[in-house]
């Protein structure tokens, strides 16, 4: 650089000194210069600036976009609205004339459109937020949602609203002519019938308060991991929020398989935030959740818990499942090292996503699953798990699963550090966390496994006096998994506050379509063939019911499975619990004898005695319903499991 590291010159004459004078300017331009090609300015507006924040790949949305507009399509008219797939990107527009004409010229014909439509509400083009990252979802619910926020872990923090658990009794099936034989309709069933013509002024109700709306998100995933029992689910909503939750619960698209997603195989219209509205039929309350097998969709209004998807998606899998001949679960499922595949079937907060989280054994799912002919499969892309008093110690997996991407709802967190304290119950019992299965640190991916060897049947007992575990025999096993005893432990449902003593058939009956025979004679047959040892184990109360006697200890019910893993129960030496016939192992590895026997840690005997009779009547009551074998097992089948139960003199 010519003069920068010179000497200063000497002080001559005039002439000389403008001549100095004249170089150092033209060395100040050639800094400038050298500057501003290193940094030359790019944009001539922040406005300009920020879009050259963001790359976007070139796609083809057009078949997409068709999809998108069939189903936001009135039942009664004939065109889909106009969909845009994200918001255009030139709908920005330069403050400098030269950037603005270089974008108008970039602009397509839709776009102009736009520009002249933006304002009439009839002709509102619907934008379309399609499978958004995680991060942009983020970004929308933070944008959106008053109540959403990140914690210290990362994790999306947000409120559900209203309703902080399912509403099973709003939930209605259409009576339809291809599947009314099918469904499990009467007494004891969750399938309140509904006809279709009202399904229809619901889901119009839905879509034409989504279509309202300045942003709509779509999730469109799978259920199912094995490729031949997949199916294509779109979830539309309103909220980030909801977007998010079924992005971590199905199992998420490829880019190329999201691009040739095609018109989806079912469809969930999420209107959670606009009521039924109660003058409707069939109506009892501003909240429904309806299925249509023959429009393959589902509407939600007037509740916005996150829970009714999953399960809604659940539902659907339990009627199609069956009728390709695989058995539906409601159970969580990890495998051994040996490849050992075991099953957890259980209520609501019996255990399932707690104990199916093992460091030994590999997470295959925590709630859903298909058992074919090929094995067992997940149906979800993630878990839900309960977080309320979650410590680290206690349920490493779960805790360190919640991070960025995970939705935490309805928890409570410090203001200024954004910590959670998972111990406080303020908005709910039902404290939730949303995670897609990657993020528990062992998940076997693909989730599927071969054909269980163990079953392990969970239940909560609030009276206290059920044992920890007890080995069962075949039609034992079907006794059980067609009472599916439990408490409904409060939360998960609306309106349960203290754990109530409650039987819901083959540990999911909310869930069922067919009758819960059906899935029972299923199972038995699979038990049968690939021989699977089937066990009981209670993670409820002992030494006294709920409110006097104390939980089992997690320490204790831990030990238990992994003495069955081990092939230690296998082994033990049993004997008979009076009035349930239940074969409990005199002594387990790491658990106290006492408490394997319940009678034991109750103070008064008699008391415990009456306390076991009456549960075993609550039984026999609730079995009559199944004794003529629902037309899925014969009577004599029926009898002969009715007569592994409890007896009652
Ligand atoms: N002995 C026990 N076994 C299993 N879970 C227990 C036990 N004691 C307390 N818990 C708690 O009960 C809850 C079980 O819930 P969860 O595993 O989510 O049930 P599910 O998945 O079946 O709905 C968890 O909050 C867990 O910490
Ligand atoms: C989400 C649910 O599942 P679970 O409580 O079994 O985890 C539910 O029953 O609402
Ligand atoms: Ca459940
Ligand atoms: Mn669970």
């Amino acid at each position: 650089m010519p003069g920068v590291n010179n000497p200063p010159p000497p002080i001559t004459t005039a002439a000389a000194q403008q001549k100095m004078a004249q170089e150092r300017r033209e060395d100040a331009g050639d800094l400038r210069r050298l500057v501003n090609e290193a940094h030359p300015p790019r944009a001539s507006d922040l406005a300009e600036l920020q879009s050259l924040q963001k790359t976007r790949k070139d796609r083809d949305d057009t078949d997409t976009t068709a999809s998108l507009s069939e189903t936001l399509k009135s039942k009664s008219r004939e065109a889909g609205p106009r969909v845009v797939v994200r918001e255009p990107k030139h709908l920005y527009m330069p403050q400098s004339p030269r950037s603005r004409a270089a974008a108008e010229a970039e602009q397509t014909d839709l776009i102009k459109e736009m520009f002249h439509e933006m304002g009439d509400i009839g002709l509102k083009p619907v934008v379309v937020y399609h499978n958004l990252s995680v991060p942009e979802l983020y970004e929308h619910a933070l944008k959106y949602e008053p109540s959403s926020h990140i914690v210290a872990s990362g994790a999306l923090a947000t409120l559900s609203g209203a309703k902080t658990g399912r509403s099973p009794k709003d939930k209605r099936v259409v009576r339809e002519p291809d599947s009314e034989a099918d469904i499990w309709w009467g007494t004891g069933s969750p399938n309140y019938e509904m006809d279709e013509r009202t399904f229809i002024l619901n889901r119009e109700r839905a879509v034409d308060y989504l279509n309202t709306l300045d942003r709509l998100y779509v999730f469109d995933g799978y259920a199912g991991w094995d490729t031949q029992a997949r199916f294509k689910i779109r979830v539309v909503c309103a909220r980030p929020y909801h977007a998010l939750f079924m992005h971590n619960m199905l199992i998420r698209p490829t880019e190329d398989e999201l691009h040739d997603f095609g018109l989806p195989d079912f469809t969930i219209y999420n209107g959670g935030a606009f009521p039924a509205n109660r003058y409707t039929s069939y109506m009892t309350s501003s909240t429904s959740i309806d299925v249509s097998l023959k429009h393959k969709e589902m509407v939600i209004l007037g509740t916005q818990y996150a829970g009714e998807m999953k399960k809604g998606v659940f539902s659907l899998m339990n009627y199609v499942l069956p009728k390709m001949g695989i058995l539906s679960l409601h159970s969580g499922c990890n495998e051994g090292k040996d490849g050992d595949v075991t099953l957890f079937f259980g209520l609501s907060g019996t255990g399932k996503t707690t104990l199916s989280a093992d460091p030994q054994r590999p997470l295959i799912g925590d709630d859903e699953h298909g058992w074919s002919d090929r094995g067992v499969f997940n149906i979800e892309g993630g878990c839900y798990a309960k977080a309320i008093g979650l410590k680290q110690e206690n349920e490493p997996y779960i805790f360190d699963a919640i991070k960025f991407g995970t939705i935490l709802e309805n928890v409570v967190f410090d203001e200024e550090t954004r910590h959670v304290d998972y111990d406080v119950s303020a908005i709910t019992e039902n404290t939730r966390a949303s995670y897609p299965i990657e993020h528990i640190e062992n998940a076997k991916i693909p989730c599927v496994g071969g054909h269980p060897k163990n079953i392990i049947m969970l239940c909560c007992d609030a009276f206290g006096v059920l044992p920890p575990v007890a080995k069962l025999t075949k039609e034992q096993a079907m006794y059980y998994f067609v009472s599916g005893y439990t408490a409904k432990v409060a939360g998960t449902e609306q309106g349960v506050t203290e754990p109530e003593a409650t039987f819901s058939a083959c540990f999911g009956s909310a869930f069922l379509m067919w009758h819960p025979t059906k899935y029972a004679s299923m199972l038995a047959e699979k038990v049968e063939k690939y021989g699977a040892h089937v066990w009981l184990i209670n993670t409820g109360w002992t030494g006294g019911p709920y409110g006097v006697g104390y939980r089992f200890k997690l320490r204790h019910t831990r030990a238990i499975v992994n003495a069955i893993h081990s092939g230690e129960l296998g082994a033990a030496e049993y004997e008979t619990m009076p009035t349930f016939n239940l074969q409990v192992p005199k002594e387990v590895s790491g658990v106290p004898s006492e408490v394997l026997l319940p009678v034991n840690c109750w103070a008064d005997t008699e008391n415990y005695n009456k306390t076991l009779t009456h549960l075993a009547s609550l039984f026999t009551k609730n079995f009559v319903k199944f004794q003529d074998g629902g037309g899925h097992v014969t009577p004599e089948e029926a009898s002969a499991i009715l007569a592994s139960g409890p007896t009652v003199e």
